[in-house]
């Protein structure tokens, strides 16, 4: 914004119907927008002319801001430096302190081997360094995870989030729908390919798209885990569930167990966002007990095709989807009587109905009627009546995506209520100088690092295992700490509420995030196994794997 005004020039517009304000010294034109100010337009005429830098800081978030600076902004006081007021996502660099460890008499302290001279540099502060609101190799604490290859796909995907999805995701989730150019991006962007939990060299043939900043053959576990995580900044489980909800856990089968001819013909248009695919396991009757699944899928008298009837339940994207990954009877009761179908939509015989539900409202949850649908053998994913394995393998991916969704939504409302406490006022102080605010801080703080702690070794984990030793090994750890992250979330969607009293009560406005992310909880507690099943799920399974280890009990 070139024009620049004296705080002179801006005091004469200060009527009614000629009404400019000043915020951040950038100047704003609000009389036509005063009408339509959700606050009154009262408020507005009060500050008419003036400096209302504080008052607008009082009452709304960054977001409105970058919302409404494109239509409202007129210009700048001529007294604006060229940097801006508030603080860049990244600090500019300062020289770093060389730390040399030291200790205290009486202290256990390790003395530095060779290998401590080989130990990754930690990388430059990223983002607005308040204490646990990002990771911790965010804000230059060491990692052996990760490198400037992650550091680069950070900014890519921040970048993008915080000026084309954060504005506007409010608006999404209430019209319970993304628009389909953002998932189009996803895959213009290269970041659907880098999603599937496969290295992204093995489906680089498959796509023209790449990620901008990571070359494919640098792809690492790590990387999927931060773009997930950086999109879940936004701070909408509608959101993530739009863009990965379906593809995330419905197109790593296919991937994985589908024939070559079927892959070939139809992951191009999945991995640039033409074409939506989604998974389809659970029943009316049938939820964590995949076992007693009903559906079925018949095979033809000619054995060309399989015909399927049932019904699928709180299908994530199955409204908008071109393919469903399906979980069908093929056999007898039983886990060994269940195969996995890739259906086309295009085949017709399937209806689909939108759900109203709780929370996550742009996902599309849905549910489905397929009659006599025709599906060609060649759509088999795996092989037949072996679907289980299928679906087994399939979990821990979805489980992780989950953890992660939970752990970053769980640090927006502490970041939220962190930003919050340090400008509401109640009683004469700032909330932040309440202990009792500071305790229910703490107690957020202390689980958000302690579950991303175990997240972080859990997908080394994964990236050192190949696919059947995870599954087997870290199948039981993988459910307890999704167990553990949406027992994390929902402390923190609660307590940031009570942080934020009233306006996480009231949709939109300060509290919008902390508002949706707690009526979200839900869609994260229950499905991908609910936390009862999961918790006893990570004993037993615990068990089993140490006994073949060895263990001594
Ligand atoms: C560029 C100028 C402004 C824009 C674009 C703007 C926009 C908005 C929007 C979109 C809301 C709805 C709530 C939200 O989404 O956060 C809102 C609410 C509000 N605004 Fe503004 N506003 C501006 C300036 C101001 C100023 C200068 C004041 C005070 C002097 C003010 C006071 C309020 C109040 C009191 C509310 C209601 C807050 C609540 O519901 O708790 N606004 N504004």
């Amino acid at each position: 914004m070139s024009q620049r005004f004296s705080a002179a020039d801006v005091a004469t517009h200060n009527k009614a119907d000629n009404l400019w304000i000043i915020v951040d010294e950038d100047v704003y034109d609000v009389t036509k927008f005063a009408d339509e100010h959700p606050g009154g337009k009262k408020i507005l005429q009060r500050v008419a002319g003036k400096d209302a830098s504080k008052q607008f800081w009082k009452y709304h978030n960054e977001s409105i801001l970058k919302k409404y600076q494109k239509k409202l902004q007129v210009g700048s006081l001529d007294t604006k430096k060229a940097a801006p007021p508030t603080p860049p996502a990244t600090p500019p660099q300062v020289e770093k302190e060389v730390v040399k460890p030291s200790a205290e008499p009486g202290v256990i302290a390790p003395t530095a081997g060779a290998d401590a001279a080989e130990e990754a540099e930690a990388l430059d502060p990223y983002g607005e360094l308040i204490p646990y609101a990002d990771p911790s190799w965010y804000q230059s604490y060491h990692s052996p995870y990760f490198n400037q290859t992650h550091a680069d796909l950070r900014a890519e995907v921040r970048q993008w989030v915080e000026d084309e999805i954060m504005p506007n995701v409010t608006e999404w989730d209430e019209a319970k729908k993304v628009p389909d150019t953002i998932y189009k991006q996803m895959g213009e962007r290269g970041y659907l390919a880098g999603l599937l939990g496969v290295h992204y060299t093995k489906l680089a043939p498959l796509t023209k798209n790449t990620v901008k900043s990571v070359p494919p053959e640098k792809w690492d576990l790590f990387h999927e885990m931060l773009l997930t995580d950086e999109l879940s900044r936004a701070g909408s489980g509608g959101l993530i569930w739009n863009l990965i909800g379906g593809f995330g856990i419905g197109c790593p089968p296919v991937v994985k167990f589908g024939k070559k001819e079927l892959v070939q013909r139809i992951l191009p248009g999945i991995l640039s966002g033409d074409k939506r695919i989604c998974l389809a396991i659970t029943e009316p009757d049938a939820g964590s007990d995949v076992a007693n699944l009903t559906c079925e899928a018949k095979l033809s008298e000619d054995g060309k095709h399989y015909i399927v009837n049932g019904e699928k339940k709180w299908i994530t994207n199955g409204i908008w989807s071109d393919y469903f990954t399906t979980a069908v009877r093929t056999g007898g009761p039983g886990m060994n009587g269940v195969s996995v179908l890739l259906i086309e939509r295009s085949a017709g015989g399937v209806s689909a109905r939108k759900m109203d539900c709780q929370g996550v409202w742009s996902s599309g949850t849905t549910y489905i009627t397929f009659e006599d649908v025709k599906v060609p053998v060649e759509n088999l994913i795996g092989k037949e009546n072996q679907g289980f394995k299928v679906i087994m393998t399939n979990f821990n991916h979805e489980r992780i995506g989950i953890i992660i969704q939970c752990l970053r939504f769980s640090r927006v409302c502490y970041e939220e209520s962190m930003k919050y406490a340090h400008k509401r006022k109640t009683f004469g102080k700032r909330l932040i100088d309440h202990p009792v605010i500071r305790l229910k801080l703490a107690h957020m703080a202390r689980q958000i690092e302690a579950s991303y702690n175990w997240l972080e070794n859990l997908i080394y984990q994964c990236q050192k295992m190949g696919e059947t030793e995870a599954m087997l090994k870290l199948g039981g750890a993988i459910a307890s700490l999704k167990a553990q992250s949406t027992v994390t979330f929902e402390f923190c969607a609660r307590e940031a509420s009570q942080i934020f009293g009233g306006l996480s009560y009231s949709r939109g406005g300060q509290g919008a995030k902390v508002e949706r992310l707690y009526r979200d909880v839900r869609a994260y507690a229950i499905p991908g196994g609910s936390e009862e099943i999961m918790l006893d799920l990570s004993i037993r399974q615990a068990l089993r794997v140490h006994k073949v280890l060895g263990m001594k009990l």
